[in-house]
């Protein structure tokens, strides 16, 4: 497998509202877009552009949502995950579980409505890694 493009770096927050003003007033972000719902992964996700990557805000969404330990550990927040895009998500998979690490449940559709999974932090030097399938556009 080899490293693909640095998607997105996801921050868990209590407020996206809260963090939307911080990253526009504060951080001069030009591109904040609208936020959306994802009940199925249990979070409520709003991108916020950079020149070259997105910041993925979430905010807790429903009583299961994997983010409450985070917050409980983290209340104003945090840096959350890294994600990394693959031209083949069921690939990066086998080669995840190959070299040992804890792919953590089956490839979902994630918020860019492609396949994603994630890899346990223990196993990634402490890091929640989240690995994206491509989006079909960005595929050369
Ligand atoms: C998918 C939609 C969207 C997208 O981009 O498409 C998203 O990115 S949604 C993001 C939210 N969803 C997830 O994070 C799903 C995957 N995460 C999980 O399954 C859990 O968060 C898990 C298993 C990584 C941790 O669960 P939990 O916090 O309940 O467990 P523990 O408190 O026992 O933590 C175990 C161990 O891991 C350390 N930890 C927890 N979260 C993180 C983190 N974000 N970064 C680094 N390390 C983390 C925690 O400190 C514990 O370490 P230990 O040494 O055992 O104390
Ligand atoms: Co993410």
């Amino acid at each position: 497998m080899k490293l693909g493009r640095l998607n997105h770096i996801g921050v868990a927050t209590p407020s996206i509202a809260d963090s939307i003003a911080f990253y526009r007033d504060v951080m001069g972000a030009e591109t904040v877009h609208m936020p959306f719902d994802l009940p199925d992964q249990g979070v409520k996700v709003c991108f916020v552009d950079t020149p070259n990557t997105q910041i993925e805000l979430i905010e807790p969404l429903g009583e299961d949502s994997p983010i409450h330990g985070f917050l409980a550990k983290n209340p104003a927040g945090g840096q959350h995950h890294l994600c990394y895009e693959v031209p083949d998500i069921h690939e990066a998979k086998a080669w995840f579980e190959a070299k040992g690490a804890r792919v953590l449940g089956e490839p979902r559709i994630g918020a860019h409505g492609t396949l994603i999974f994630f890899v346990h932090p223990r196993d990634m030097g402490g890091v929640l890694t989240e690995i994206m399938e491509s989006p079909r556009d960005e595929l050369h």
